[in-house]
């Protein structure tokens, strides 16, 4: 797989292990990354008159001074503006070496409109925030509105939390880097900053990353293809999974509705609308394949549970915050059965705000049904204050630690949504697109998440393949989308992956 992310520490330890192995030491490794930018620039820019390098002192320097010296042996005219000089005997020093253009002090970097910029200056290494002159080189290209390409990651902005360490960071067009996304790359704002992302191989096999033993991957269909269901010949429409959404009361019904519809086009076999005795009127004139069942309490839950065996359930999508809610929730983790599958989304978070240590005790439970929680930023902080509130923590940390916390899968959402398992594994999605900025697609996500549960795809997949096909379906869709558009936009995606799933072609990426 080439979908795993690194760390800057695992890959370091890449680098590492990649030597120790051969054939390529570090200042070959160092080579084949100057040369990956280089070809970047010329390819891009082939008519480029004037290439400005910025070159730190350590091994991201180091590449600067390749790319420099390649470009200039390519006909380029290449200047290198440096702040500090690398290390004696190190494989930036050879690399600057190597490199006959005189290198001169940053300060006196000035780019014109239509130069180019090679940020070299920190990438993996980025310890504290950039220091004034480095600022001010970032000031100079915004002002001449300079291309940038990054090396690496654009100066400034860490590798581990794609957040900018200081107050400033370099806005790349594109951003160059080595053998595996770092998750500063997919995070916001460090995915902004980058521009266009390529991810060059400079000779670290997929051996030395598996042996990293990364459990971060970029999501797509590599990562879960191999669970997705698809209906056997013989199945019927309860074996393909039954679905059981609450809906909350007559004037908020239409949440409910749309994640159940979702469930529906996600190939559950049978979706129930559960409804209070005062909203059946309302559910009902607007259902016609979804099913509808009175449910007004725990105790009528219950009665639904042995009675029909619901493989899964959402909860929470405008039902209403409080009391009813928390013993719908205990009922369904305590009775349906470690088979079973919750997502609780919405309300269904917000509800444990003041007691979410019942929650996950009650979830920790062996014999519990399994838990997928679907917070936006604001549902996260309501149960998780104390790791919320962690700024030294990425957002790829914070999802990881409340899964453990929760014993369930949490989709943290947002534009960089994460996926994180308790096992620890994380994934960290990229087709996410602004259309999804639009009330109610966070109902039918949950509907999709469900429909995926209940067709007996594991959670963590389950949560992951959900969160790329909304994404997908999204996109595909265009502008103007609305949660409405989103169940039936799911159709074109779900038959590419079918298609792909029964011909083996592997043609989604
Ligand atoms: N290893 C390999 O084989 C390969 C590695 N590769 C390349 O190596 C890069 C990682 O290199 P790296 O570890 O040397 O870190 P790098 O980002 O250059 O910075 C470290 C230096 O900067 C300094 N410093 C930090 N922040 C600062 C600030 N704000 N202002 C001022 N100074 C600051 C820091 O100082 P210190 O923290 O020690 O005080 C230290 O001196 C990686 O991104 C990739 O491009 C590729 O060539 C492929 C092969
Ligand atoms: N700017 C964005 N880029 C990508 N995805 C987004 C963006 N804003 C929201 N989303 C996605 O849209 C969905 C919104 O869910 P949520 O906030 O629960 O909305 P609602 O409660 O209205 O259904 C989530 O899947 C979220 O990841
Ligand atoms: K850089």
């Amino acid at each position: 797989m080439s979908n795993e992310i690194l760390t800057p520490r695992e890959m370091a330890e890449a680098d590492r292990l990649a030597i120790a192995a051969g054939p390529f030491t570090g200042i070959q490794l160092m080579r084949n990354a100057g040369a990956a930018v280089a070809a970047e620039v010329l390819r891009r820019w082939p008519a480029a008159i004037r290439v400005h390098v910025l070159c730190g002192p350590g091994n991201n320097g180091g590449d600067g001074y390749v790319v420099a010296r390649l470009l200039a042996d390519a006909g380029v005219r290449a200047s290198v503006w440096a702040e500090g000089r690398p290390k004696a005997g190190s494989d930036a020093a050879q690399a600057a070496a190597e490199c006959t253009i005189e290198a001169q002090p940053i300060s006196g970097f000035m780019p014109e409109r239509g130069d180019i910029v090679i940020d070299a200056l920190y990438g993996a290494g980025l310890s504290k925030p950039l220091s004034p002159n480095a600022v001010s080189a970032i000031e100079k290209c915004r002002d001449a509105r300079i291309s940038v390409v990054a090396v690496d990651l654009p100066s400034g902005i860490s590798g581990e939390t794609g957040h900018p360490v200081g107050k400033e960071a370099f806005r790349a067009a594109v951003t160059v880097t080595f053998a595996r996304k770092k998750p500063g790359h997919l995070l916001h704002p460090g995915r902004d900053a980058c521009g266009e992302l390529v991810v060059a191989d400079i000779g670290i096999g997929a051996d030395t990353v598996a042996a990293i033993g990364s459990k971060c991957f970029e999501n797509g269909p590599a990562l879960w293809r191999g669970s997705f269901p698809t209906p056997a010949a013989d199945t019927h429409k309860y074996r393909r999974g039954h679905v059981a959404v609450f809906s909350g009361g007559a004037a908020s019904t239409g949440a409910a509705r749309l994640s159940a519809l979702a469930a529906a086009r996600g190939g559950a076999g049978a979706v129930t609308l559960l409804s209070p005795g005062n909203a059946l009127a309302v559910n009902a004139v607007h259902l016609t394949s979804v099913m509808l069942r009175r449910v007004d309490d725990a105790d009528d839950a219950r009665a639904f549970i042995a009675d029909r065996k619901p493989s899964a359930f959402v909860l929470g999508p405008g039902f209403g915050v409080g009391e009813a809610l928390r013993e719908l929730v205990f009922a369904i983790l305590e009775t349906a059965g470690s088979e079973t599958s919750l997502v609780l989304d919405a309300d269904g978070i917000t509800s444990f705000e003041d007691t979410p240590a019942s929650l996950f005790i009650t979830a920790g439970v062996e014999s519990a049904a399994t838990l997928v929680l679907t917070p936006h930023v604001g549902e996260f902080a309501r149960l998780f204050p104390g790791i919320a509130g962690d700024d030294a923590l990425s957002k790829l940390d914070k999802a990881r630690q409340a899964a453990a916390r929760l014993h369930g899968v949490v989709v943290y959402k947002g534009p960089d949504t994460v996926i994180a398992s308790p096992d620890g594994r994380a994934a960290i999605n990229s087709n996410g697109t602004p259309l999804l900025a639009t009330a109610g697609s966070g109902d039918v996500l949950s509907g999709i998440v469900a429909a995926l549960l209940a067709q007996g795809m594991p959670a963590f997949e389950a949560a992951c393949a959900a969160v790329w096909m909304h994404a997908e379906a999204a996109r595909r869709f265009g502008p103007g989308l609305i949660a409405e558009d989103l169940p039936l936009a799911l159709l074109p995606v779900l038959r590419d992956l079918v298609a792909e799933h029964s011909d083996g072609s592997g043609g989604l990426a």
